[in-house]
């Protein structure tokens, strides 16, 4: 039987190398003796020339290809001026982008997130390139502490104000606890900030999975979440803006800057690239820096160069001493859309569930004062610059020093600094 076969093939190669015939060839008993094998055709490609396949032989055995159908045309009847089901209508682009839209913006976590039906063909523009995100992703370089090192409190149902040992401590002789929080006025279900709170510069620690309170302690208000809604809206010569059409009480808390956390190195770069534009929606994570010199001056004195695993992140650290920031530009939540103004009506405080992670944190807005429904939500870009809201104030108005390569400020506000910030990146909160 080989043989026959081989005398029919030009190649004698394949045929008679029994590894090769048995990978290819159908035992007997498969074979349709029906059906004459057809005859094998000799090679017309280079390739069966100089590089035999059996692909050719595989072919002439299966029978080659099935029949085509054959289709009577003079069957189909020909309709004219009658468009096929695809072109019944032409695809409506707004009513799919509009869907997209709400897709996208149903994926935000907590009360509805809307827009100013006005804003739609800017937002639909914007928003194609956008991806809404509920949590900070960490990009290349960002590593976290381990929330093995974070330490909890040991309080018991719900912190004592005294004695919890997350809170932070006065720097004075009192050494008493920094308490954050305090019920709302007229809810006793709401926990708004202190206002004695905005009076310092300070971080807020809420306690966390480690801690031996419950989850209806009162020093957990970031870590639940927004509980307002907001509308994104257009305001003209300053872009998109945010409001929201709850009313929000003094204190309250709104909701957190999210976006990707990046290295500095990194920032650096998108920075560059996106200063033509004179959009900037990164803020640096360097609300610690500076505080824990004598603690970095100690451990560095005690590690040798082979065992430290942090060489390569400690590369990342600028002159600033800044590890992180956190980009909103193409990932982030709707606070994105918070613009600045001189005289805010929210501020972005630094809030810390793992207090061993002094690089990574919370960037969370709270309303400084009453904010009536529909009030565009704003906050100070810039509260250490001269003229700033922050503690301690400055030039203002007029009189300001405006750097002429900085962003100009339109907030229109009496107190207006007449620019964002130099023309660099916001240095986070300060
Ligand atoms: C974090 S974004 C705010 C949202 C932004 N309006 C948008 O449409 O995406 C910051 C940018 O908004 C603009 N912006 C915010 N506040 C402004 C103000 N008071 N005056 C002028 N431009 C402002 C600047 O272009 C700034 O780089």
């Amino acid at each position: 039987m080989l043989q026959r076969l081989a005398s029919h093939c030009p190649f004698s190669l394949p045929f008679t190398h029994p590894r090769f015939f048995l990978s290819f060839y159908p035992p007997f008993h498969h074979r349709r003796l029906s059906k004459p094998t057809p005859p094998l055709q000799p090679p017309t490609a280079l390739s069966q020339t100089y590089y035999p396949t059996d692909a050719y032989q595989r072919k002439a055995i299966k029978g080659a290809y099935p029949k085509a159908k054959r289709v009577k045309r003079a069957d189909t009847p020909l309709v004219l001026g009658a468009p096929g089901p695809l072109l019944t209508r032409p695809p409506d682009v707004r009513q799919q982008t509009h869907q997209t839209m709400q897709r996208k913006l149903r994926a935000i976590r907590g009360p509805e997130v809307t827009y100013d039906p006005a804003a739609e063909p800017r937002l639909a523009d914007f928003i194609m390139n956008f991806e809404f995100v509920n949590t900070n992703p960490l990009r290349k370089g960002v590593v976290p502490v381990s929330e093995e090192f974070n330490a909890g409190c040991t309080c018991d149902g719900v912190c004592d104000e005294a004695t919890c040992l997350c809170l932070s401590k006065e720097e004075d002789e009192s050494n008493t606890n920094i308490v954050p929080y305090r019920r709302a006025p007229d809810d006793p279900h709401m926990m708004v900030l202190d206002p004695k709170f905005l009076t310092r510069k300070a971080m807020i620690y809420e306690c966390s999975d480690r801690c031996g309170c419950n989850a209806g302690c009162w020093n957990r208000v970031v870590q639940n979440g927004r509980t307002v809604r907001l509308e994104i809206f257009y305001t003209g010569d300053r872009g998109f803006g945010l409001r929201s059409p709850d009313r929000i009480r003094a204190g309250q808390f709104i909701d957190c800057y999210t976006g990707e956390v990046i290295t500095t190195a990194a920032a650096d770069l998108r920075e560059a690239i996106h200063t033509a534009h004179g959009t900037s929606y990164l803020f640096s994570l360097d609300f610690l820096n500076g505080q824990y010199e004598d603690y970095e001056e100690d451990a560095s004195s005690s590690s040798s160069d082979e065992d430290n695993d942090e060489d390569d992140q400690d590369d990342q650290v600028t002159e600033s001493g800044c590890k992180y920031v956190i980009d909103g530009r193409n990932f982030g939540g709707p606070t994105r859309f918070i613009n600045h103004s001189c005289n805010p009506n929210c501020r972005m405080i630094p809030v810390s569930r793992n207090h061993a992670d002094r690089d990574l944190y919370d960037l969370a807005f709270f309303a400084l004062r009453e904010i009536p429904p529909n009030t565009e939500l704003t906050f100070d870009y810039n509260p250490g610059s001269e003229g700033g809201g922050g503690v301690g104030g400055g030039v203002v108005g007029k009189n300001a020093k405006i750097d002429p390569s900085a962003v100009r400020c339109l907030c229109g506000e009496a107190n207006c600094r007449g620019q964002l910030w130099p023309n660099q990146r916001k240095k986070g909160v300060r």
